[in-house]
C-alpha cells in the first residue's frame, strides 16, 4: 500500500484554471524538484526526514511548513469523512505530486463518488485513472532542470501557464507547437499578482483566445 507523504489537507474553493470556484478538498503531497523561481509553495519542496511527523501533529498545524507524514488513501478518505467535510471534488497538488503513483489514491475517492483532479508541472508521468482531470502547468528551463514530458502534454485536460513575461508567452507558444496541441484549454495565471503580468495575462488572452486564470483565493483571502 503507497505511503503518501502529506504535507497539508483543506477544504476550500478552487481558485485556479476551469473548476474555479468548485468546493475542493486540497490534498497537497510532499518533495518537488523542479525548481520555479516563483514558486508559491516552497516549503513542500524538500523531503527532510526530520521534517516526518505524527499524522496527529500534521493534522494540527496552523501555519504553511515543511512537516509531513504518511497517509494510505484510506487513511485519507477516513480523515475527510471524520472532518465532515462536503466537498466532492478532490484536488491533488504539491509540491510535485506526480513522483508517486496517484492511481490508488484517485481510485479511492472515484469508487466513493469523487471526481478527482491533479495539479502537475508535467515532468512526471502520470499515473492517474481516466477519469481524474489533469491540469499540466508546463516548466521550461528551471533550475531543476526537468523538461516537460510528451505524454503529459497530450493527457492535460488543461493547459495552465503562469506568465510574467513575454518570454513565458513565447514559451508557451513553443511548447503548443513543438506538441501539436490544438485543442486543449490553455490558461494563463499571472504570476503572485503582479500588475504587469496580470495586464500582460489579459492582452495574451485576448489576442489568442484563450482563459484568464487569477488565482481567485489570493484575491479574497482564503487557503
Ligand atoms: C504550487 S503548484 C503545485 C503543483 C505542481 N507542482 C505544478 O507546478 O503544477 C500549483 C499551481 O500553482 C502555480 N503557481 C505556483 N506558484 C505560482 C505563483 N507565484 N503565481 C502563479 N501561479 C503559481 C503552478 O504553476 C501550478 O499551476
Ligand atoms: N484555493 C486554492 N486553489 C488552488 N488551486 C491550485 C492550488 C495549488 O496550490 O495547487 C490552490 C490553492 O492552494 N488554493
Ligand atoms: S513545479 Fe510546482 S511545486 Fe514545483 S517548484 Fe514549480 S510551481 Fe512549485
Ligand atoms: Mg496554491
Amino acid at each position: 500500500m503507497i505511503q503518501y507523504k502529506i504535507n497539508e489537507i483543506f477544504e476550500t474553493i478552487q481558485g485556479e484554471g476551469s473548476f474555479t470556484g468548485q468546493p475542493s478538498i486540497f490534498i497537497r503531497l510532499q518533495g518537488c524538484p523542479v525548481g520555479c523561481s516563483w514558486c508559491d509553495t516552497k516549503h513542500t519542496w524538500d523531503i527532510e526526514l526530520s521534517d516526518e511527523v505524527t499524522k496527529e501533529t500534521l493534522l494540527a498545524k496552523s501555519q504553511e511548513t515543511s512537516q509531513w507524514a504518511t497517509f494510505t488513501a484510506s487513511d485519507l478518505y477516513s480523515l475527510i469523512i471524520e472532518r465532515g467535510y462536503k466537498a466532492k471534488h478532490i484536488v491533488i497538488t504539491g509540491g510535485e505530486p506526480c513522483m508517486v503513483d496517484l492511481t490508488p489514491l484517485c481510485s479511492t475517492f472515484d469508487n466513493k463518488g469523487y471526481s478527482t483532479q491533479v495539479e502537475t508541472s508535467g515532468t512526471f508521468d502520470i499515473l492517474v485513472p481516466e477519469a481524474c482531470w489533469v491540469t499540466v502547468s508546463p516548466k521550461v528551463n528551471m533550475r531543476g532542470g526537468y523538461a516537460i514530458l510528451e505524454s503529459a502534454m497530450k493527457r492535460a485536460n488543461e493547459i495552465k501557464h503562469p506568465i510574467a513575461t513575454e518570454q513565458h508567452v513565447d514559451d508557451l507558444k513553443a511548447l503548443l507547437a513543438e506538441h501539436a496541441i490544438e485543442n486543449t484549454p490553455v490558461y494563463l495565471q499571472p504570476i503572485s499578482q503582479k500588475s504587469r503580468a496580470t495586464e500582460l495575462a489579459i492582452e495574451t488572452c485576448i489576442a489568442n483566445n484563450w482563459r484568464l486564470s487569477v488565482q481567485v483565493h489570493k484575491y479574497i483571502g482564503i487557503e
